[in-house]
């Protein structure tokens, strides 16, 4: 006897459905994977959602919080596990387990304590994916910036300018935004909306094969006279091939010197670390 089903479809196609062609993999469905995932749902970035965390029972409501909403969305699919099968043939994984900054705690004491974390991690997602590209969001993750707006270099309006010299003291407005997520950390314990849809913002550039301009991280040995091996956010043209290719800025001596800064603050951290 036919199935309420058989009787409601006649199958025409004769092949299996195809493989996905822009599957996404969010690894841990905290405040910060969730933003993320619902951005990149929201923007139609993805065929299908994978989610993972080792959490089982807060991923499994995660993810029928998601179906439940997918009437709303153009992702059919989402499926969760903590096995990372789950996650087979994504195109992009997101990474965002790990510890979770503390109010008042430096991005870079977190190190060591994701270093573990991500061990676990990375052999799985490769295995299932070999050809993913990864965006690792788990702090720490340094940030580049350059004071200009529309191409106009603001130190040429005022040479003055974010020094003590400065008389409007643009220096405490650049000092507010640096210090600005820890404010919200204060304020509520975490971040996680500017993050995730900057991460969808960072997916449609790769999915999309747009060549964009993003500041993230890559590795910067040898450039600008950097000797070690420490990733530190610069421009970079993301396509689909993840992190495609540098822009290479001309840089002031003094701005030189504070990405070399940045780069020893780094190595500081990094030559220590235990079971890389
Ligand atoms: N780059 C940024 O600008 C930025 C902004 C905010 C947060 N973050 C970082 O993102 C990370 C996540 O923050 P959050 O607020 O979502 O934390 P959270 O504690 O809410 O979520 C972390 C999730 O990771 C899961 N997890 C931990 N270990 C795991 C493992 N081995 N395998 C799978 N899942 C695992 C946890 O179960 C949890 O669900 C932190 O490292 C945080 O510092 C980065």
């Amino acid at each position: 006897m036919s199935s309420v089903l058989q009787k409601l479809i006649s199958p025409q196609a004769g092949s299996a459905a195809e493989p996905p062609r822009n599957k996404v993999t969010v690894v841990g469905v905290g405040q910060v994977g969730m933003a993320c995932a619902v951005s990149i749902l929201l923007r139609d970035l993805c065929d299908e959602l994978a989610l993972v965390d080792v959490m089982e029972d807060r991923l499994k409501g995660e993810m029928m919080d998601l179906q439940h909403g997918s009437l709303f969305l153009k992702t059919s699919k989402i499926t969760a596990d903590k096995d990372y099968a789950v996650t087979a043939n994504s195109r992009l994984v997101v990474l965002t387990a790990g510890v979770r900054q503390q109010e008042g705690e430096s991005r870079l004491n977190l190190v060591q304590r994701n270093v573990n974390v991500f061990k676990s991690i990375v052999p799985q997602i490769t295995k299932y994916s070999p050809n993913c590209t990864i965006i690792v969001v788990s702090n720490p993750v340094p940030v580049w910036s350059g004071a200009n707006v529309a191409g106009v270099n603001l130190q040429k309006l005022n040479p003055d300018i974010g020094t003590d010299a400065d008389k409007e003291q643009w220096k405490a407005t650049h000092k507010a935004v640096v210090d600005s997520a820890y404010e919200v950390i204060r304020l509520k314990g975490y971040t996680n909306w500017a993050i995730g849809l900057s991460v969808a913002d960072l997916t449609e550039s790769i999915v999309k094969n747009l060549s964009r301009v993003h500041p993230v991280s890559t590795m910067v040995k040898d450039m600008y006279g950097i000797a070690e091996e420490v990733f530190l956010s610069l421009p970079c043209i993301l396509n689909s091939n993840g992190v495609n290719s540098v822009v290479n800025m001309t840089l002031t001596d003094d701005e030189v010197a504070q990405l070399k800064k940045s780069a020893d603050t780094l190595w500081g951290i990094q030559k220590d670390l235990k079971d890389l």
